[in-house]
């Protein structure tokens, strides 16, 4: 019972001092901020067991200390929690900044408010079933345990997705046609469409089509009725770069697969010889159809992306000069593809200690420049700054994601 407490009080103060700048002028105002949570914060038990150390000091008295001062937000969590109409959190960054953990921190969240909620990786290099400590892995819907109330989780496949597109693509007349169609004389058909590079976005498809295809198939089947009732949906997305490509890439392919498409209807009425080429009229027919579904739901993921209503893309970043530079850049591309973006995650930020080492000492200094540059960014600046420490212990199964949870997103 003594080290619950001790436990909690540490805890308490562990969060607190993190997440507020205290000066000699505001500590009795953090002090009765602080009260006013213990009850939220004596519910947890700390998976970290060595932040469970017992408080250097009573709350009441413990040094005030100037640490980092950025401009904190609040998460807001309440309003990603209230309403149970759908909505998607896409969550985003350079790599390995934590964004899985984020998004495996916020689907946990979710879910123990009454959610039903399904977590999506579409990073080519899954960390799902890291992140959770158990085996996620197969492209199917995998329940995770641990949660209050439902979580489900899929790592899709994305060589899988790639190969779909390419199948379904060749069918309706790649370079088999092309090749058919030089053997037939009638190659002057196919140059007169020959922007369109066919057998090269055939063979080489473009970067981001594999996370596109993904999210469109995740997409596919919670449009059935039998998964109505996932009411949050967090997709934790591939580095940055991939993103960027991601988001230029549906227009890209519509007009791809619509060019592709017109193709076919070309060269089909050009000589019913094509007919072999395709096979069966029915085949064919099937295949095109596959191609326009895959068209469809390209538009799909392009909207909603641009969803304000039911979609947000969350950025993670760390304190470095190099990592904001480079959220600063996702930030003016999702503002230029009209991304609705309102929250910027800082994870990783040293938490506070009244006794720095040296190379601690430094590290904070450096976050401190790091954490100045986003304040005066014009891109970041006016996101909501959630910060998020960096603990002693890698972040693992669902009672740490809880924790980590419970201190973002607030
Ligand atoms: N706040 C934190 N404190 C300590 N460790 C953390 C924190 N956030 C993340 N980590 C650790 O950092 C590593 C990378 O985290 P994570 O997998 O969430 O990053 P990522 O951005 O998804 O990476 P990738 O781009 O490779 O998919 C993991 O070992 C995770 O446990």
């Amino acid at each position: 019972m003594e080290k619950t407490a001790a436990l909690n009080a540490s805890f308490t103060s562990y969060s607190l001092s993190f997440n507020k700048i205290l000066t000699p002028k505001n500590s009795m105002a953090a002090v009765s901020f602080l009260a006013s949570f213990s009850p939220r914060i004596h519910s947890l038990s700390s998976p970290f067991p060595s932040l469970s150390i017992k408080p250097k000091r009573p709350t009441n008295t413990f040094q005030v200390r100037s640490v980092a001062a950025p401009t904190e937000d609040v998460a807001g969590f309440d309003d990603m929690v209230s309403g149970t109409r759908r909505k998607y959190y896409m969550l985003g960054g350079k790599g390995g900044v934590g964004k899985t953990s984020c998004a495996a921190s916020l689907a946990v969240k979710f879910a123990n408010n009454g959610h039903h909620t399904l977590v999506v990786s579409t990073d080519p290099a899954h960390s799902l079933s890291d992140s959770f400590a158990q085996d996620l892995t197969g492209g199917m819907l995998v329940q995770v345990e641990g949660p209050d109330f439902p979580l489900f989780a899929i790592e899709i496949n994305p060589e899988k997705a790639r190969e779909e597109f390419r199948d379904a693509a060749k069918n309706n007349g790649g370079t088999g046609v092309k090749d058919f169609m030089d053997g037939m004389g009638l190659g002057m058909l196919v140059e007169q469409l020959g922007e369109l590079k066919l057998g090269e976005l055939l063979d080489t498809p473009p970067p981001g089509l594999d996370e596109a295809i993904a999210i469109s198939k995740v997409m596919q089947f919670l449009d059935s009725p039998q998964y109505s009732m996932f009411t949050r949906i967090v997709f934790d997305t591939a580095p940055t770069g991939h993103t960027l490509r991601l988001l230029s890439l549906p227009d890209f392919l519509d007009a791809s697969i619509g060019k592709i498409l017109k193709l076919r209807e070309k060269i089909a009425s050009a000589t019913s010889a094509i007919k072999s080429v395709f096979g069966q009229e029915e085949t064919r027919q099937n295949a095109a159809d596959k191609l326009e579904q895959l068209r469809e739901r390209m538009v799909k993921v392009r909207d909603l992306f641009r969803d304000t209503d039911s979609t947000e893309f969350v950025i993670v970043t760390i304190p470095t000069v190099m990592a904001v530079s480079e959220s600063s850049r996702l930030r003016a591309s999702l503002n230029k593809e009209n991304v609705p973006v309102r929250r910027l995650i800082v994870n990783q930020i040293l938490p506070p200690s009244a006794f720095d080492c040296k190379f601690c000492a430094v590290k904070r200094k450096d976050q401190m420049r790091a954490l100045d540059m986003i304040r005066n960014d014009p891109e970041l600046s006016s996101l909501k700054l959630i910060q998020s420490p960096l603990v002693d212990m890698e972040i693992r199964g669902v009672p740490a994601l809880k924790f980590m949870g419970d201190i973002v997103w607030k």
